[in-house]
């Protein structure tokens, strides 16, 4: 058993409401950090939301609805999350907020043994780990979004991990989340996004140079492929601003040209046109 009970998730946006609600389900004690009463409504509204549509596709009983809800607290007091076993970070893709959290939680923590995980699909966890003061119980934790419906876990030990730190979340993630981990190292991308990336770049390159509509890029993918939903439609649910913050340190990285974001998605970011989340990005979701 991994010992995990008490969970805490810095962040309540995409990916911290996707967690929380994964961990609720699984029965775990769940404290959310946001960094306002408004953001904590909103993230609040976030879970319920994602909880009403799966109760609404008969996923989940009403009765487990209000279950779920009732294990999950939302603070904006980083302190309150001094008895956690695992806090996961899920904040923005921003190395300076992500160290600074890293800084003040490797303090806060009480437990000798707490383990401390960070979201980040592209920030060093080594770098996280140092500055936590308790680098042995750092390593990365991938989710994929949507992170209830998506069964990939990333799991990121840094070259200063231990391996009791990586046994336990394997154990969390196996046994408690019933996912499905993989094991990467601690390189900008990991495997996932290494290779889902460049092709999303790509995608917004060929509509950028007039190539084809954003529409027939997305359909050819879904139906000369077979995947889910195409790279565009995909890039507005992941968020525009978190491609371009992961390109951008895959980039630093390796400097690689096919992970550089294109000027359209500097654009685009710039004029706060984040896809799903701000309602509009290459599609539009007014009212969706
Ligand atoms: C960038 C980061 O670092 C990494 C990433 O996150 S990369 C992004 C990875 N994600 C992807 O690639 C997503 C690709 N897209 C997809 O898989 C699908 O289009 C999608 C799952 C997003 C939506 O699929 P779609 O069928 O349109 O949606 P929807 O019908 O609402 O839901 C799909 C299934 O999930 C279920 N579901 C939805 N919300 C749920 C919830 N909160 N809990 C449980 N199940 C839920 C639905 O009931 C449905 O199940 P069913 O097929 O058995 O009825």
């Amino acid at each position: 058993m991994s010992g995990i009970d008490k969970v805490g998730v810095i962040g309540g946006g995409l990916m911290g409401s996707g967690i929380t609600e994964v961990a609720a389900r699984a029965g775990l004690d769940v404290v959310v950090i946001e960094i306002s009463p408004e953001a904590a409504k909103a993230a609040a509204e976030r879970v319920e939301g994602s909880l009403r549509k799966a109760e609404s596709r008969g996923k989940i009983e009403s009765a487990e609805v209000t279950a779920v809800l009732d294990r999950i607290r939302f603070e904006t007091d980083l302190e309150t999350l001094a008895d956690r076993d695992l806090v996961v970070e899920a904040a923005s893709e921003d190395e300076q907020i992500k160290l600074e959290l890293f800084r003040t939680l490797g303090r806060v923590l009480t437990k000798d043994d707490a383990i401390l995980a960070s979201n980040t699909s592209s920030i060093p966890i080594v770098k996280l780990g140092a500055v936590s003061g308790r680098a042995h119980h750092v390593m990365g934790v991938h989710f994929f979004n949507p992170a209830p419906v998506m069964q990939l876990v990333e799991l990121i030990p840094s070259l200063t991990t231990s391996a009791e730190t990586l046994d336990r979340m394997r154990g969390w993630v196996t046994d408690t989340l019933g996912k499905q981990p993989i094991d990467a190292t601690d390189r900008a991308g990991f495997v996932v996004n290494s290779l889902l990336v460049p092709y999303l770049l790509s995608a917004i390159r060929m509509y950028e140079a007039g190539y084809a509509s954003a529409e027939d890029i997305d359909r050819g993918m879904v139906l000369g492929c077979g995947h889910p939903m195409g790279p565009l439609a995909l890039s507005d649910l992941i968020g525009l601003d978190t491609i371009k913050a992961i390109g951008k340190s895959m980039y630093d990285e390796f400097k690689e040209p096919l992970y550089s974001p294109p000027p359209l998605l500097d654009r685009m970011v710039d004029a706060g046109l984040l896809g799903k989340k701000s309602g509009q990005g290459f599609y539009g979701y007014e009212g969706r």
